[in-house]
């Protein structure tokens, strides 16, 4: 191969030019004092980095705000602890949050190369040591360093990092531990806190598979649960904020609660036990949803103890016998609550929490109200669009029974349940109580007794329905006779007015 003379020249000019550049910086370093060198130290990486075909980018633990854990430093690290567990050589275990587990990062000073669509990059993984004459003891500061070729600088930093840091966000969601927020009245402290709730990790062992009921009804909300999860491109090109609505109604102990642990199981999400009637006021309620989370379940049990918001409650309207019978104890307890705490939340405050401007911020919300009476709620309220799926959660089935079977007892057949599938069609029961009877009440219980006892349990619930049957039978009969009793006095009354009148 002939190279032309020119580029030989060339060459030899640049070969002499590095090594009298290099010769400089030997004896710079050598005798000059430590400001010529920073001076010259900061010339010296211009002419390198001339030469030098890389990039470099650093990620910082704690950057800008010294306080806060840098969000993309977490990302990357969460990125890096998939990635680098398969390929670093040096790794380091730590425990995960919940206990349950020992969670692999690559180690300090390791390097691990990553492959992007074709591209290779490496990640180094470092940390700064503190300066030793600080008068304040300080941390070490670490940070991770991605390593490419220039000619890669659009596709990394426009793609790549985005999907480092998307990757890691949805790692960190996945192994994150989840936690069950309430508010209440011993929040008086909240000033003085960051935050308006108090948290404690959610540990709710329920789950769809566990739950009660008739299968196509429990597919149908688990597809929507997913759906919604899946959603955010949708509603984002239909302009809604991305938040949905469910009110589960029935009486109690059909697993309304149970339910909603469910869900948040199956999207993972956090759960916000919203304890209405501990909020002061509409602005409060304002502050307490802006504070909650993306991917949360925001729960109002029993929404209907909340007087102000059922509008028809204040009518003083005619209640059945029964109704009166059935007004819960936990109802009358948040009623003394709440006249304790004088609550001033009003229905259009709690609108505006569900669909107001402020609902938007933040995204992915599930907004859940519990009630064990769906007739007395305002329309208002739970109209489609805000509360968007209404679950009826009712007496239980037998097909619902065969899963409480197949958890409690690890049974799918038995000679007994023709009769529990009759006595069921005959009589209302509640999950609770099918739940409560098939637990082993004593160590010799097998599933034989466990099944006997539910079919007393039946037996009696059918006898006291014949009885208040019998009972509301016997009322409406005298109630009957008695009216026909004053309609004939009143006849005779009206039968007499004239001849006295003739007088
Ligand atoms: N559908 C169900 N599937 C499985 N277990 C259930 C179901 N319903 C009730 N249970 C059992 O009964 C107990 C009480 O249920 P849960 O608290 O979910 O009822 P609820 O509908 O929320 O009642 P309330 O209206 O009084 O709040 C649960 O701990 C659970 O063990
Ligand atoms: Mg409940």
């Amino acid at each position: 191969m002939i190279v032309p003379q020119t580029m030989i020249e060339m060459w030899a000019t640049m070969g002499s030019t590095i090594a009298s550049f290099m010769f400089i910086w030997a004896i710079i370093h050598q005798y000059c004092p430590y400001e010529v060198r920073l001076y010259f130290g900061k010339y010296t990486q211009r002419i390198m980095s001339f030469f030098y075909p890389y990039i470099k980018i650093s990620i910082h633990e704690y950057a800008g705000d010294r306080l806060k854990r840098s969000e993309a430093y977490a990302a990357v690290e969460a990125y890096l602890s998939i990635n680098s567990s398969k390929c670093a050589k040096r790794l380091k275990a730590e425990m995960a949050k919940d206990c349950s587990n020992l969670v692999l990062s690559m180690d300090e000073y390791e390097r691990v190369k990553d492959e992007f669509q074709g591209i290779q990059v490496w990640w180094v993984s470092s940390k700064v040591m503190p300066p030793l004459q600080s008068m304040y003891p300080q941390q070490e500061r670490r940070y991770y360093r991605l390593t490419f070729h220039k000619r890669y600088r659009g596709v990394i930093s426009e793609v790549y990092l985005k999907h480092v840091i998307q990757q890691g966000k949805e790692i960190r969601v996945r192994n994150r531990q989840r936690k069950l927020y309430t508010n209440g009245s011993g929040n008086k402290w909240h000033i003085y806190k960051q935050t308006m709730w108090n948290h404690i990790v959610f540990e709710h062992p329920a789950t769809f598979e566990t739950l009660a009921m008739e299968h196509a009804k429990k597919q149908e909300i688990i597809e929507d649960l997913v759906t919604f999860s899946k959603s955010k491109d949708f509603y984002a090109r239909i302009g809604k904020a991305w938040k949905r609505g469910y009110l589960l109604y029935g009486p109690p102990g059909t697993g309304k609660s149970t339910m909603i642990a469910a869900m948040a199981n199956l999207l993972n999400y956090d759960v916000y036990d919203l304890e209405l009637t501990a909020v002061k006021d509409n602005t409060e309620l304002r502050k307490l949803l802006i504070e909650t989370t993306s991917k949360s379940i925001i729960v109002i049990e029993d929404i209907d103890c909340s007087l102000e918001l059922t509008g028809q409650r204040d009518k003083k309207e005619e209640k059945s016998p029964d109704e009166d019978k059935e007004k819960s104890e936990k109802e009358t307890r948040k009623e003394h609550h709440k006249e304790e705490t004088g609550s001033k939340v009003t229905l259009s405050g709690l609108l505006n929490f569900i669909d107001g401007i402020w609902s938007a911020s933040g995204g992915e919300r599930l907004i859940v109200f519990t009630t064990n009476y769906v007739e007395k709620l305002d329309p208002a309220l739970i109209r489609r669009g805000r509360m968007d799926k209404h679950i009826e959660l009712s007496y239980c089935s037998f097909e619902a029974f065969k899963v409480l079977s197949r958890n409690y007892l690890r049974l799918d057949a038995h000679p007994l349940f023709d009769k529990i599938e009759s006595l069921m069609k005959e009589t209302k029961i509640t999950p609770a109580d099918v739940a409560e009877s098939l637990m082993p009440k004593s160590p010799l219980d097998d599933a034989e007794k466990c099944l006997s006892h539910l079919i007393q349990a039946l037996e009696e619930a059918k006898e006291a329905e014949e009885v208040t049957e019998k009972a509301d039978k016997d009322a409406s009969k005298q109630n009957a006779q008695t009216a026909t009793k004053a309609a004939e006095g009143r006849a005779k009354e009206d039968a007499a007015q004239p001849q006295e009148n003739s007088h």
